[in-house]
C-alpha cells in the first residue's frame, strides 16, 4: 500500500540485534517507509546494518544524536554519511559552530545526506526541562533550538509534533519537522510525554513521523502498521 509518494513514516528498528531487525524488515517494502538505526541496534550490529538495510532499498535515518565538540561531531556526522545513511542527527544544544561544522563537512565530502539536529527530546516535560537548568517552555526551548538549526544551515530538526504547527508558521517550508512521541489511539504512551497522533502529526505540518513501539512492540507489527497507513491515507488522500 502506497500511502504517498513520499512515505512520511520512519520505523524505528529499536530491536536488541540485526536478527530481529532484519526478521521484521522481510515482512517490508522500501516504499511503504524508511527505517531508523538507533543506539542499541548500531552499537550491537555496527555499520554493517546501515549498508544492509541500504542494499535492500531502504532509506536509513542513523540515529546517533552525536553531541560533541566541533570537530569530532563533524568526522562522526561524515562517518555515518560514508555508511550510506539517508538522515542523520545531532543535538542542536552542541551549539552552532558544531553544526555548521557538520553541514560543512558533508557538504565538502558531497554527500546530500539530510542533517537535522534533535531540539528537546519527545520524552521530556517542563519539570526535566527545569531539572536541566533551562527555565523555557519545552515549547519555547524547542523554537530557541529550531532557528539555531536553520541558521547553521542544517535541514532540519527532530521535534514532538506539538510543536509543529508553531515551527511550520516560523520556518521555511523545506525545513524538515521529524516528529518521533507518535501514539496511534492503540498505543500506550510509555516514557514519551509530548506525543500526537500520526494524523493530527501531519495535518499540523510533520514531514516525518518517527514510530517505533507502538509498530515494533505490537502484538501483530504488520496490522499496525497498516492501521497506521491507513490513518495517514485518510489525511493525505
Ligand atoms: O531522534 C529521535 O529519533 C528521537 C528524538 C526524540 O526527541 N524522541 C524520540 O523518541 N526519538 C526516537 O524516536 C523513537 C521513538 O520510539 P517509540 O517511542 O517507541 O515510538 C525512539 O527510537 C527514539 O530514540
Amino acid at each position: 500500500m502506497s500511502v504517498h509518494p513520499e512515505n512520511p513514516i520512519i520505523v524505528a528498528l529499536d530491536y536488541a540485534d540485526a536478527r530481529q531487525a532484519l526478521e521484521f524488515v522481510e515482512q517490508l517494502e522500501p516504499g511503504r517507509c524508511q527505517l531508523k538505526v538507533g543506539k542499541e541496534l548500531f552499537t550491537r550490529s555496527g555499520p554493517s546494518i546501515v549498508e544492509m538495510l541500504t542494499k535492500k532499498g531502504f532509506r536509513v535515518f542513523l540515529d546517533l544524536k552525536f553531541h560533541d565538540i566541533p570537530n569530532t561531531t563533524a568526522q562522526a556526522v561524515l562517518a555515518a554519511a560514508d555508511c550510506g545513511a539517508w538522515m542523520v542527527n545531532v543535538h542542536a544544544c552542541g551549539g552552532r559552530p558544531m553544526m555548521e561544522e557538520s553541514a560543512r563537512r558533508l557538504r565538502d565530502h558531497g554527500h546530500d545526506t539530510l542533517l537535522i539536529a534533535v531540539t528537546v527530546l519527545t520524552s521530556m516535560d517542563d519539570i526535566q526541562l527545569r531539572q536541566t537548568g533551562i527555565n523555557a517552555s519545552p515549547a519555547e526551548q524547542v523554537m530557541h533550538l529550531a532557528a539555531l538549526t536553520e541558521q547553521s544551515g542544517l535541514d532540519g530538526v527532530v521535534c514532538s509534533a506539538q510543536e509543529a504547527v508553531m515551527l511550520r508558521e516560523a520556518l521555511p517550508l523545506d525545513f524538515k519537522l521529524v516528529t518521533p512521541g507518535i501514539r496511534p489511539s492503540f498505543a500506550e504512551k510509555g516514557d514519551q510525554q509530548r506525543i500526537v497522533t500520526p494524523a493530527k502529526a501531519l495535518l499540523d505540518g510533520s514531514d516525518y513521523l518517527v514510530i517505533g513501539r507502538p509498530i515494533t512492540r505490537a502484538e501483530d507489527p504488520m496490522q499496525a502498521l497498516v492501521l497506521i497507513e491507513q490513518e495517514i491515507a485518510t489525511v493525505r488522500g
